[in-house]
Formats: C-alpha cells, sequence, structure tokens
C-alpha cells in the first residue's frame, strides 16, 4: 500500500526560549528567542527538511503560542491533520534555556498542566495512523492521562496495521510523579516497540536503576518485540545493537559546539531518515551523529536542523 507518511510522530510540540545572551545564567538574561520546540516535534521538523514526509499528532493550546506552533509546522510542511487545539484553557509548555558554556545548558521547562498531556484517546485516529510507515512515541507523552492512554491507543492501532514504532525515551523528569512510575510505562511500551532510541541514562529510567550495562539492557529487551535499540552516549558516540546478536559503533563528529541540547532530536531525526531510505544502520549511526554535530554548534534544536546534503557533506569532510 502506497502511503502518505514515512513517519508520524505522538507527543508535544512547544515553544523553546533560547537564552540570546550567552555564557552567562538565566538570572541575568533578558533576552530569549523564540523556536517550536518539544522533541518529538523537533524529530518530525527534522525529518521533514531530510526529505521524509511527516506528520504530528498532539493537542496545542487556543492562544498565540498555540498558533505559532501550528504556523510554524505547516510552514515547514509537516502535516498537522492530527493536531488537535484545546478547548479547556490549557496552556502550551514553555522550555527557557540557559546556555553556560559549550558543554553546559540547563533547561527550565514550565510544564504544568500541559495542553499536550490532555490529548485524548478519542482524538486518535486509525484512519491516520494507517498512512504512516512509522509511529514515534515520545516517552514523555507517557506520563500522564489522558496523554497516556492516546499514546497506547496509537501505538495499539500501529501494531493492528503492522506499522513499526519508534519509541524514543525523551525523560523529562518533572513530568513524571515518581522514577517507579516511569520504568512501569517505559517498559510496558519498550517491549511493545520495534526500535527503541534513547541515551543510557534514559535506558537507565527504564530500568529503574543507576549505572545500567548496555549489554544486560539489551539482553533483556530483545526477549520482547524490539528488533533495534540505539543507546546514545553524549560525545563518546552511539551503539546500535540487533536482535541478531550485531553490534554497530557509531561516533560523534567534531563540532564547534554552541550548546548541548538538541542532539538527541536531530540524531533521532537523521537516524530515521537514513533506515527509511534503505541506509545500512552504520551509515544511519552516521546520519544521527552529523545532524547532531550541526545542531549543537547552532542556537536552536528545530531551525537549526540540517538538510540531508549539509549531513553528507560533514561526513564526507570527518570521515
Ligand atoms: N558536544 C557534542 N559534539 C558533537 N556531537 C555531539 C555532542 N553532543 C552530542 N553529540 C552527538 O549527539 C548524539 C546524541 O547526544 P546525546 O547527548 O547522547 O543525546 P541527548 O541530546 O538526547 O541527551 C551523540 O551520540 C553524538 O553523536
Ligand atoms: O523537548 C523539549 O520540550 C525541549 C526541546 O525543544 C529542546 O530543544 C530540547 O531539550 C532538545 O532535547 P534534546 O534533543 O534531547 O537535547
Amino acid at each position: 500500500m502506497k502511503k502518505k507518511f514515512d513517519i508520524i510522530a505522538v507527543g508535544r510540540a512547544a515553544i523553546d526560549l533560547n537564552a540570546v545572551e550567552l555564557h552567562q545564567p538565566m538570572e541575568k538574561t533578558k533576552n530569549f528567542k523564540k523556536y517550536v520546540g518539544g522533541s518529538p516535534a523537533n524529530i518530525v521538523i527534522g525529518a521533514r527538511k531530510m526529505g521524509l514526509k511527516t506528520g504530528f499528532i498532539g493537542k496545542l493550546s487556543d492562544d498565540q503560542h498555540g498558533r505559532f506552533i501550528m504556523n510554524y509546522l505547516e510552514e515547514k510542511d509537516v502535516d498537522t491533520r492530527g493536531v488537535v487545539i484545546d478547548k479547556e484553557g490549557h496552556k502550551s509548555g514553555l522550555a527557557f534555556t540557559e546556555i553556560l558554556s559549550p558543554s553546559e545548558s540547563n533547561i527550565l521547562m514550565y510544564r504544568q498542566d500541559v495542553a499536550d498531556l490532555y490529548l485524548s484517546p478519542e482524538e486518535i485516529f486509525e484512519d491516520y495512523i494507517k498512512q504512516t510507515h512509522y509511529l514515534l512515541i515520545s516517552g514523555t507523552a507517557l506520563a500522564q492521562s489522558p496523554s497516556r492512554e492516546a499514546a497506547l491507543k496509537a501505538l495499539l492501532l500501529a501494531r493492528k496495521n503492522e506499522i513499526p514504532v519508534i519509541m524514543e525515551l525523551d525523560y523529562r523528569e518533572y513530568t513524571w510523579y515518581s522514577r517507579e512510575e516511569t520504568a512501569i510505562y517505559y517498559q510496558l511500551v519498550a517491549q511493545q516497540s520495534d526500535i527503541l532510541i534513547g541515551t543510557r541514562d534514559e535506558f537507565d529510567v527504564l530500568e529503574n536503576k543507576q549505572g545500567g550495562e548496555n549489554q544486560a539492557t539489551v539482553s533483556e529487551l530483545f526477549k520482547y518485540r524490539p528488533e533495534l535499540i540505539v543507546i546514545k552516549h553524549g560525545v563518546e558516540g552511539s551503539f546500535a545493537y540487533e536482535k541478531n546478536g550485531n553490534i554497530i559503533k557509531g561516533k560523534a563528529y567534531k563540532a564547534k559546539v554552541m550548546k548541548t541540547f538538541g542532539a538527541g532530536d536531530s540524531y533521532a531525526a537523521a537516524f530515521i531518515t537514513a533506515l527509511r531510505k534503505g541506509e545500512s544502520i552504520k551509515t544511519a549511526l552516521k546520519y544521527g551523529a552529523a545532524a547532531a554535530a550541526i545542531v549543537v554548534s547552532k542556537h536552536s534544536s528545530s531551525e537549526a536542523m540540517p538538510t540531508l546534503e549539509e549531513i553528507k557533506a560533514l561526513i564526507a569532510a570527518q570521515d
């Protein structure tokens, strides 16, 4: 069946307000530049720029911020038919960032009662999910009901229609009540997903432990549905584990780093783009790392997403 989308993501689209003045704490910062943010939204914005056809499912506030996000998604040609406008006064999330140094950035999120966590299962439609090759679920969408049930419904519909599910662990501590609770939902969804992408720390959250070890993590998860697990280790690179036992190591590329956030979202966008275009996992790891190297050298996460040509040029220059 010819499908309309390569990937549809479920989760949050929000606002990033990134400090314009660099290398000082937020207490002193007076100027912030506004961008669309939210990890799953960033991923489909990036994947679209890299050439995939993408759609987004999420809930936005019925206000200036919600309209800013909607307009940006439309401008970037991310399909918004799955986007719902909140009619109960819930606000879209805000993320203020401070860029203290090239290796230290902090994010201060305003996510009290946010609109994205009010996406409900009634707002998830099989006809829409059916039209995609991959469904991406952000771990944060599982943090609270009814968004949790909405994400689970999307997962069930993907499974029913034999659509591979990618879980991006995307752990945001303040959205959850406890690590215990997070580990339960992370494990349930990870066990039912085909591809998992997360940092080593995020897999520790999934396992509800500290200092976990990759081989033990993947051996446990491979007892269930996952076929491919990507574990990221920041500047040290990343590993892809296949169910058949293959382990592929990916290196990080050199970058003139401005800030650290945005790496994970650009990595996921490019990794998925490569997979969808039929590239090898080794190449997908390169695309992911190269896209991240480009985004950490720029000011935003969404607007900074590179094209496939830029990704390939960076790989050619550094390999
Ligand atoms: N400072 C950096 N310079 C170059 N590449 C980086 C840097 N930080 C991260 N990356 C790349 O981005 C990937 C994902 O980064 P990581 O920090 O593990 O994820 P997240 O942003 O989700 O926490 C890394 O595997 C690496 O390839
Ligand atoms: O995900 C959010 O809500 C905020 C993002 O838009 C922000 O840019 C960010 O934290 C990116 O996350 P990362 O790619 O995992 O570093």
